[in-house]
């Protein structure tokens, strides 16, 4: 814009302002005696308001007080920075909230479960909540999204469950009243719990974090379904770094697991041993998934598949782990897809706790599955596909695994799996990063290099 121009237009601008500031004091005049009146009428109206409330509301109680404090926090949460159209509508507590959790967890199918699916808008989470969904199960979602990646793809997966009418509840595992609330609104059949603290490395910087999620949030779960009439069968993600230290290979479930590499592994192992704790007391249904190193669509940012994937296509090296002997660092990668069907499998195998009201009333299922894909890849082929995928030669940096949680090496036993519920992995690694690099692209907008043909091989993703 010509430099003339702006100061014309601020001259006028100026000149405005005066003329209404002059209009101002005028009407003031004008207007003085006549709102004197206004004002006392209207602190008139106002005396008969308030007591006419005063008699209607008497004041709350303490409890209710801090009841009503609580639903209020929690529908400000709710209906805040983050807030989707559907959780607006529908503040913790209310009449509509209640409506919406009971119509997400009902199913559409005859004797279909009623599940909560804890670390629904996780990526492992989201995936499970749509599989049960599309076979007419009943879901309902519950998630703290929290920021240790980026929340806006919790949003995003959010959106897409609630396309299929599937409510995520915004709430954390260690609000004991709030998911006693869901229980007293919802009589679940099962629970599939998969909100944790995950990453190996990250325990080494928030350590407490994990103690929070995976340790205190897990026993109060297991405490309000303990106490829920009925009981819920609880199936849950543990994990494969419960193996640590173990050298026996392929990992089966009668190896040991008293080894941890990481905080991250303790904790998985102290949940497993938490659950055998509450199978015994209480009777609960309880059914551990030892996961193996779980990729693609929709998948977790702070997992090297994930960021190598965006760091190639920035061209920034990335770091190639190698053991202290200078072997290579290989993992049994296990497609989402895989895993899907071994959690649903678990969930329609595992038998009803014995339970209710807190009180035992016999013997309960027990059990802790491997869910691997059981053919181990060095993390160098991992990044050779990439790039074959990218169009796009990796920076790559060799280095020895820093001491910091990591095993050199996972390799899956799923025969228990497969003898209990079927369960056999069909992707393997090429395959899934193809859908994987698909998705990618395409939720980032990306046009680089990348050979369009590369993705239409095998299907969407
Ligand atoms: O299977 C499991 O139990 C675990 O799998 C993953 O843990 P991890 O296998 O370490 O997965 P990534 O962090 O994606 O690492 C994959 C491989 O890449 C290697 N890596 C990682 C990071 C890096 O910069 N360079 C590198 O070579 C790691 O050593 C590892 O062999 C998940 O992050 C855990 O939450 C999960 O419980």
């Amino acid at each position: 814009m010509p430099l003339s121009a702006t100061a014309d237009t601020s001259k006028t601008v100026k000149l405005e302002r005066y003329n209404s500031y002059l209009r101002k004091i005028h009407s003031t005049k004008v207007l003085n005696a006549s709102s004197k009146v206004l004002f006392r009428a209207t602190l008139l109206v106002a005396l008969v308001l308030v007591l006419l409330f005063a008699i209607n509301y008497p004041p709350l109680s303490d409890s209710r007080a801090a009841a009503a404090h609580h639903l209020h926090r929690r529908s400000f949460l709710s209906t805040g920075l983050f807030s989707s159209s559907s959780s607006s509508s529908s503040s913790i507590g209310g009449a509509a909230w209640e409506k919406r959790v009971r119509q997400s967890s009902t199913a559409k199918r005859p004797h279909g479960l009623s599940v909560l699916v804890t670390g629904a808008a996780g990526f492992v989470g989201s995936h499970c909540s749509l599989a049960l969904r599309k076979r007419g199960d009943g879901v309902l979602g519950f998630d703290n999204f929290n920021d240790y990646y980026d929340p806006s793809l919790k949003r995003a997966r959010q959106e897409l469950l609630e396309k299929q009418q599937v409510f995520i509840v915004e709430g954390d595992l260690n609000d004991g009243p709030l998911l006693r609330k869901l229980f007293d609104v919802v009589p679940f059949t099962h629970i599939l719990h998969l909100a944790a603290q995950a990453g190996v490395r990250y325990a080494m910087k928030n350590p407490q974090s994990y103690i929070a999620s995976n340790i205190a949030g897990f026993v109060n779960l297991l405490e309000v379904a303990k106490a829920a009439n009925p009981q819920p069968a609880i199936v849950w993600a543990s994990s494969s770094s419960v193996y640590g230290l173990n050298t026996e290979n392929p990992f089966s479930e009668e190896h040991r697991t008293d080894q941890p590499a990481s905080l991250y592994a303790a904790t998985k192992k102290a949940g497993e041993e938490i659950a055998h704790t509450y199978n015994h007391i209480y009777g609960l249904s309880l059914t551990g998934l030892r996961f193996f190193t779980v990729y693609g669509p929709w998948g977790r940012p702070d997992m090297a598949y994930f960021f190598f994937t965006k760091d190639i296509l920035h061209g920034k090296s990335i770091d190639i782990y190698r053991t202290q002997d200078n072997q290579e660092v290989a993992r049994d990668f296990t497609y989402i897809d895989d895993i899907v069907k071994g959690c649903v499998g678990a969930l329609d195998t595992a038998e009803k706790s014995t339970g209710s009201g807190g009180k035992k009333r016999g013997q309960a299922q027990l059990r802790v599955y491997n869910l691997g894909n059981t053919s181990p890849v060095p993390v160098g082929r991992l990044v050779s596909i990439l790039e074959g995928l990218l169009g796009t030669k990796a920076k790559k940096h060799l280095i020895k695994m820093p001491r910091n949680g990591d095993v050199p090496y996972t390799h899956a036993n799923v025969s228990l799996a497969y003898k209990d519920f079927g369960y056999k992995p069909t992707t393997d690694l090429a395959a899934g990063l193809r859908k994987f690099v698909k998705w990618y692209v395409g939720y980032y907008g990306i046009q680089p290099r990348v050979k369009k043909e590369n993705f239409h091989a095998e299907g969407s993703a």
